[in-house]
């Protein structure tokens, strides 16, 4: 999970996929699948990226009864993911029995995926946080709730902003993974983010692994391109 730059695979199908990684070769790269994806193709996307040697993010965002999330985690533990995640506004309980889900769908041996919770979408902004989910603290004070939440729940970490990746690694410690997409070059058009950061602010707030979208996937050069933000994530010359 250190330091690893996943790649947000937003496509309607694998044929749109097959052609983003085809100019990556053999590389083995971090990949999300998420809901626009898994929703038409299905697990067996997931089966296909994995027998390519590619980890897995499965960023579904459960988010439901505790006896349904635990049930959907078992069979989603069955596609031996590195990674999934619910949403900690569906409470302790909730997350609690997304693991038991997790362990109880993993083969005897192998170790469960690490399991992480949305903290506030980085496409929520305060006055939205305040006026429409009326949850009237600051977006830090309610980020840092969800951690300690997902903390006290035992998930291995959350998805949030570079921007509050400092205090809750302070608060929950360093080995609570911190997940951030809303990561923007300069340059780029931020879109529907609202908290975004830069892949050196990112760094060094010592965010765990981002996740960069766009800016790869609809880039005309998505090889050169992901170089290119390796580059600046890492700090090195690849
Ligand atoms: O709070 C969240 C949780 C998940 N995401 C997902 O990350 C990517 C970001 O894509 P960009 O194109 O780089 O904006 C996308 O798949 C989201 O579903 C998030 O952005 N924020």
């Amino acid at each position: 999970m250190d330091n690893s730059l996943i790649i947000a695979l937003d496509f309607a199908n694998r044929s749109e996929v097959a052609r983003f990684l085809e100019p990556f070769g053999d590389r083995e790269l971090f990949l999300k699948v998420g809901m626009e994806l898994f929703y038409q193709e299905g697990p067996s996307i997931v089966q296909l990226l994995k027998e390519k040697g590619h980890q897995i993010f499965l960023d579904l965002k459960l988010h439901d009864i505790p006896n349904t999330v635990f049930g959907a985690m078992k069979g989603l533990a069955q596609l031996e993911c590195d990674l999934v995640n619910v949403h900690a506004a569906g409470g302790k309980e909730m997350m609690q029995a997304a693991l038991e889900g997790l362990s109880a769908g993993t083969a005897s041996g192998r170790k469960r995926p690490n399991c992480i919770a949305v903290t506030q979408l980085t496409s929520t902004s305060q006055e939205q946080m305040n006026k429409e989910q009326l949850i009237p603290i600051t977006l830090n004070e309610s980020v840092l709730h969800y951690a300690s939440l997902a903390k006290d729940a035992g998930l291995d970490g959350v998805v949030c902003s570079a921007w509050e990746s400092v205090s809750i690694h302070d608060n929950t410690g360093n080995s609570f993974i911190t997940v951030c997409p809303g990561i923007r070059m300069e340059s780029d058009h931020v879109g529907d983010q609202k908290r975004v950061a830069t892949p050196e602010f990112a760094r060094n707030a010592g965010v765990s692994a981002i996740v960069v979208g766009r800016a790869i996937t609809r880039s005309a050069d998505p090889a050169n391109s992901y170089e290119q933000w390796m580059e600046a994530w890492k700090g090195v010359h690849q």
